[in-house]
C-alpha cells in the first residue's frame, strides 16, 4: 500500500503577494470615474498603429509610442516621438512588393506567441518597444513612469489591471507624467532590455524630462506598488524634478503662502482660480492640479497648514477644502458632497468658463487591431510535447539569459551546472542534445571567469554552421498553449522541463557521470532551484521557489524523491495561485495529476481525497519519460537557414523559411501543421539521421563529400604522375636518338 496525502489543496494557503495584488486590483477597479457637473469628461485614447505588425509583434514592433489619454494635440510630445505617437490617417492599406510580403510573413510571431498585456490604443499605457523607449525618454518635455515587464511572468499579469488602472487614472497629467510599459520577453526587445539593465520583471524605473544623456531611469521601490502609492510616488517624483528640467506643462506644485491668497482675490484675469487649502501630508491638492493640467481658463494653487485664523476668515471648517475665485472676481469655499480628489477636480472641470484644450479625438481601434490572430492547435493533455521543450529552451537560452550583457562567477557556475543537467539529461531530438552538448562541453571547458554571454548565444545560434546541430528560434507552445496570448507559455516550459530533467536523472542513474554531479540524489534540484534563483525572470517567484527549497530540499535522498519533491511543490505554487489573474481559465489549476489522467493516484482516505505517492510516481516517470514524447507541431529542423542566417528572430511557423546554400528541401508551410508526417518531417528525419562523427558534428552528407573530394584528387594526382611519365619517356628517346 503506498504511502497516501490529502490532494485538497488548501484554498486558505493563499499567495501573500497575490492577494495583496487582488486587493490593489480592487482598489484599481474601484477609481471613480471623472464626471463633471452637466457634462461628461472625455475619456480618451490615442490608438496605436499597428498595420504592419504580424500577429506575434504588433503592438511592439509596429506601433512604437503609442500614446492614450490627452490627445496629442493638445500636449507638447516629446522630442522624436510625436510622429510615433499618433495615428496615422487610415486609408487603404499600401500594396507592398510581393518579396516583402514574404518576409512579412516570414517574420512571424514574436516571443512566447507575442504575448501582449497592454495594447496601444485600449489601454491608457503608453506601450514601448525597443525602437520607441529611448527616442520617447531621452530630452523629453515629460517624466516617464516605464514597467519593463515580461508577458509570462505571472506577478506581471497579476499586477497588469492596477497599471492599466493607473494609467487611466493618471491619464490628464500626460504632458507632465506618462505611465508607460515595455515588454522585456518580447525577442525584438531583449537588447534594449539589457541595455536598461532589467533583470527581474516587473522593473519600474523614472525618466526625469529632458534628460539628454542616455540612462537606464531611476528605481521605483515604493512600500507597495498599489495604485494610491504609485500615483503619490509620480507626484514626488514631479516635485523633485529642478526648475532646468521642470516639464513645462506641469503647473507648480509647491505650496503658496496665505498672503498670496489676498493678491489674487484682488486681482482680475479672466481665469478661474481654484485654491486648494489642506494639510503638510496630503496630496488631493497636487493631484487636482494636475488633473486640471489640460484644462484652461482655470489656475489651481494650494496652501498648506494655514492658520487658523485665515481659515476662519474664508469659511473653511475642515481640510482639505477649495476656494473658488470666479473671473469676475465673486469668491467662495466650493461645497462638494466628499472632500475626495475626484470630486474637487470634477467640479473644477465642469465650471462654466473652464474648457478642454483642443483636442483631437482618436479613432476607435480598429476590429483588425482588436483581434489576435491565434491558432489553437489540437493536443492530448497526457503526452508530453517536444515543441514545448524547445520552445521553452529557445527562450531560456535566448530571452530570458539573454537578458545579462555578460555572465561572470558564480552566476557562470550556476549556467554552467544548469546546462550540464539539462546537456545530458535533456530527452529531445539529437539536433537540440547535440547542441546542448556543444554549450555544455564549450562551458565546462572555459579558462575564463567572465564571458559575453553573446559568446553563448553565437554558439546556440550556431554561427559555426555546423550540420546536425540545430535549437529552433521558433515559439510553438502546443501542452503550453494559453487561451490568451500572454497566459501560460514559457513559464508553463519551464515546469515541463524541470519535471523532465527529475524523471531522467532517476532513468538514466550514469547520465552525470564525469561532471561533477554525479552520486548526488539532489543534484537536479538544486541546479534547478540555482537556476530559478539566479535567472528566472520573475523574481518573487525564484524567492518563493528559494523559500521551498530552504525548507525542505535538504530532505531528498534518493531520485525518485527529488521527482516526488517538485511534483509537490509545484502543486503548493498551483494552489497558491488558483484564483490569480495568471490563471489561464482554459487551464484551471488544481491538484495535479487530475483524477482523469492518473484515477489510481486518487484514494479516498475517510471521506478526504488523498494521494497514492507510489502511483503518482509511476504517473510521473511515464508523463515525464522519453517514451511519451511526441514531436506533433515540432518545429521542422530545418538548415543552416534557419539557424544560422536569421538569427534569433522570428520566422513564421508556416511560411517557407528562406533558404541557405546547402538547406535542405523547403520547409511545408501551413499544411505541415495539418500533415505531421509532411516535408518537415523528412528534414527532421534528414537532420537526425545526421550521426555525430569524430564528436564534430559532421552528417553522412559532409562525410560522403570528404570521401568524394579524396577519391577525386587522388585519381587527378595518378593521372598527373602517368602524364610525367610518359613525357619522360619520351624525352629520353629523343635525347639517346636524336635522329628519331
Ligand atoms: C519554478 C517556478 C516557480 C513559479 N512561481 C510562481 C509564483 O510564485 N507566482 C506566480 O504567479 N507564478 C509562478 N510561476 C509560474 C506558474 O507556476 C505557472 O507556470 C503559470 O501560472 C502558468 O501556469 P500553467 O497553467 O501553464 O501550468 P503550470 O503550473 O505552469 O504547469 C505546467 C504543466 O505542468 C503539469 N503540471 C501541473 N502541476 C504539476 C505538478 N504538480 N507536477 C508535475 N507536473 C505538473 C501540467 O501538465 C501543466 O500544464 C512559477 C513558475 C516556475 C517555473
Amino acid at each position: 500500500m503506498g504511502v497516501t496525502r490529502h490532494s485538497g489543496v488548501g484554498r486558505g494557503d493563499v499567495w501573500r503577494t497575490g492577494r495583496r495584488d487582488l486587493s490593489a486590483l480592487g482598489g484599481a477597479e474601484g477609481v471613480v470615474q471623472r464626471r463633471g457637473r452637466g457634462r461628461s469628461e472625455h475619456v480618451m485614447a490615442v490608438a496605436g498603429v499597428k498595420g504592419q505588425a504580424s500577429p506575434g509583434t504588433p503592438n511592439m514592433a509596429a506601433a512604437g509610442v503609442v500614446g492614450a489619454g490627452v490627445a496629442e494635440s493638445s500636449l507638447e510630445p516629446p522630442a522624436g516621438t510625436a510622429a510615433r505617437a499618433r495615428r496615422p490617417p487610415s486609408g487603404p492599406p499600401a500594396r507592398l512588393p510581393p518579396l516583402l510580403v514574404l518576409l512579412a510573413a516570414a517574420a512571424g510571431p514574436g516571443a512566447g506567441g507575442a504575448a501582449r498585456l497592454y495594447r496601444a490604443g485600449e489601454d491608457a499605457v503608453w506601450v514601448l518597444d525597443s525602437g520607441s523607449v529611448r527616442g520617447a525618454t531621452a530630452n523629453s518635455s515629460a517624466a516617464w513612469l516605464v514597467q519593463f515587464y515580461s508577458s509570462w511572468c505571472g506577478h506581471c499579469i497579476g499586477y497588469a489591471p492596477t497599471w492599466r488602472a493607473l494609467a487611466r487614472d493618471v491619464q490628464d497629467w500626460a504632458a507632465a507624467i506618462r505611465v508607460a510599459a515595455l515588454d522585456c520577453a518580447e525577442d525584438s526587445n531583449r537588447e534594449v532590455c539589457q541595455a536598461y539593465d532589467v533583470h527581474y520583471y516587473p522593473t519600474f524605473r523614472y525618466f526625469r524630462a529632458f534628460t539628454r544623456d542616455f540612462t537606464a531611469g531611476e528605481n521605483f521601490k515604493g512600500p507597495d506598488r498599489e495604485l494610491q502609492t504609485v500615483r503619490q510616488a509620480m507626484v514626488d517624483f514631479l516635485q523633485n524634478h529642478t526648475d532646468a528640467n521642470w516639464p513645462p506643462a506641469c503647473p507648480a506644485l509647491d505650496p503658496i503662502r496665505p498672503g498670496d491668497v489676498l493678491s489674487l482675490i484682488d486681482r482680475r484675469d479672466g481665469h478661474c482660480v481654484a485654491i486648494m487649502l489642506e494639510s503638510g501630508g496630503s496630496y488631493v491638492g497636487r493631484e487636482v492640479m494636475l488633473d486640471l493640467i489640460p484644462y484652461e481658463n482655470i489656475a489651481v494653487k494650494r496652501v498648506l497648514d494655514a492658520d487658523q485664523a485665515f481659515l476662519e476668515k474664508l469659511g473653511v471648517s475642515s481640510l482639505p477644502s477649495c476656494y473658488l475665485i470666479h473671473p469676475n472676481g465673486s469668491h467662495g469655499l466650493i461645497d462638494v458632497a466628499k472632500p475626495l480628489r475626484s470630486f474637487f477636480s470634477s467640479y473644477l472641470k465642469s465650471l462654466p468658463h473652464v474648457r478642454k484644450k483642443s483636442l483631437l479625438l482618436p479613432g476607435k481601434p480598429s476590429a483588425e487591431e482588436k483581434a489576435e490572430a491565434m491558432e489553437w492547435r489540437e493536443f492530448d493533455r497526457s503526452k508530453l510535447y517536444t515543441a514545448d521543450l524547445e520552445s521553452g529552451l529557445h527562450c531560456l537560452l535566448r530571452v530570458e539569459l539573454a537578458a545579462r550583457s555578460a555572465l561572470a562567477g558564480a552566476e557562470l557556475r550556476t549556467l554552467t551546472d544548469f546546462i550540464t543537467v539539462v546537456a545530458k539529461l535533456f530527452p529531445g531530438r539529437p539536433p537540440v542534445r547535440r547542441l546542448l552538448e556543444m554549450l555544455q562541453e564549450w562551458l565546462a571547458s572555459l579558462p575564463l571567469d567572465r564571458i559575453p554571454y553573446n559568446a553563448v548565444l553565437d554558439l546556440v545560434d550556431n554561427k559555426m554552421r555546423i550540420s546536425g546541430i540545430f535549437l529552433t528560434n521558433q515559439i510553438r507552445w502546443v501542452g503550453c498553449q494559453g487561451s490568451r496570448p500572454e497566459l501560460r507559455g514559457y513559464s508553463c516550459s519551464l515546469w515541463k522541463l524541470f519535471h523532465t530533467l527529475t524523471v531522467q536523472a532517476g532513468a538514466r542513474p550514469d547520465a552525470l557521470d564525469g561532471t561533477g554531479l554525479e552520486g548526488d540524489p539532489q543534484a537536479v534540484l538544486q541546479a534547478i532551484r540555482r537556476y530559478v534563483r539566479t535567472f528566472f525572470g520573475c523574481k518573487a517567484c525564484g524567492e518563493h521557489f528559494e523559500q521551498m527549497a530552504q525548507e525542505s530540499l535538504g530532505s531528498v535522498k534518493t531520485s525518485d524523491q527529488a521527482i516526488l519533491w517538485l511534483w509537490e511543490k509545484h502543486n503548493l505554487v498551483n494552489s497558491r495561485l488558483a484564483g490569480h489573474p495568471s490563471e489561464d481559465p482554459r487551464f484551471p489549476k488544481a491538484p495535479w495529476p487530475t483524477p482523469d489522467l492518473c484515477p489510481a493516484c486518487h484514494e479516498e482516505t475517510r471521506g478526504l481525497d488523498s494521494w497514492n505517492e507510489d502511483q503518482v510516481l509511476l504517473f510521473l516517470k511515464r508523463h515525464y519519460g522519453s517514451s511519451n514524447l511526441v514531436h506533433t507541431h515540432a518545429a521542422a529542423l530545418g538548415g543552416e537557414g534557419e539557424a544560422a542566417g536569421q538569427g534569433p528572430g522570428h520566422a513564421d511557423p508556416g511560411a517557407q523559411s528562406l533558404q541557405g546554400p546547402r538547406a535542405p528541401p523547403p520547409t511545408p508551410g501551413l499544411s505541415e501543421r495539418a500533415r505531421p508526417g509532411g516535408a518537415g518531417a523528412a528534414g527532421r528525419q534528414e537532420a537526425e539521421a545526421a550521426a555525430p562523427f569524430l564528436g564534430m558534428g559532421f552528417s553522412s552528407l559532409d562525410m560522403s563529400l570528404c570521401v568524394l573530394l579524396y577519391v577525386a584528387s587522388s585519381l587527378f594526382l595518378m593521372l598527373l604522375f602517368f602524364f610525367f611519365r610518359v613525357r619522360a619517356r619520351r624525352w629520353k628517346v629523343r635525347h639517346h636518338h636524336p635522329g628519331v
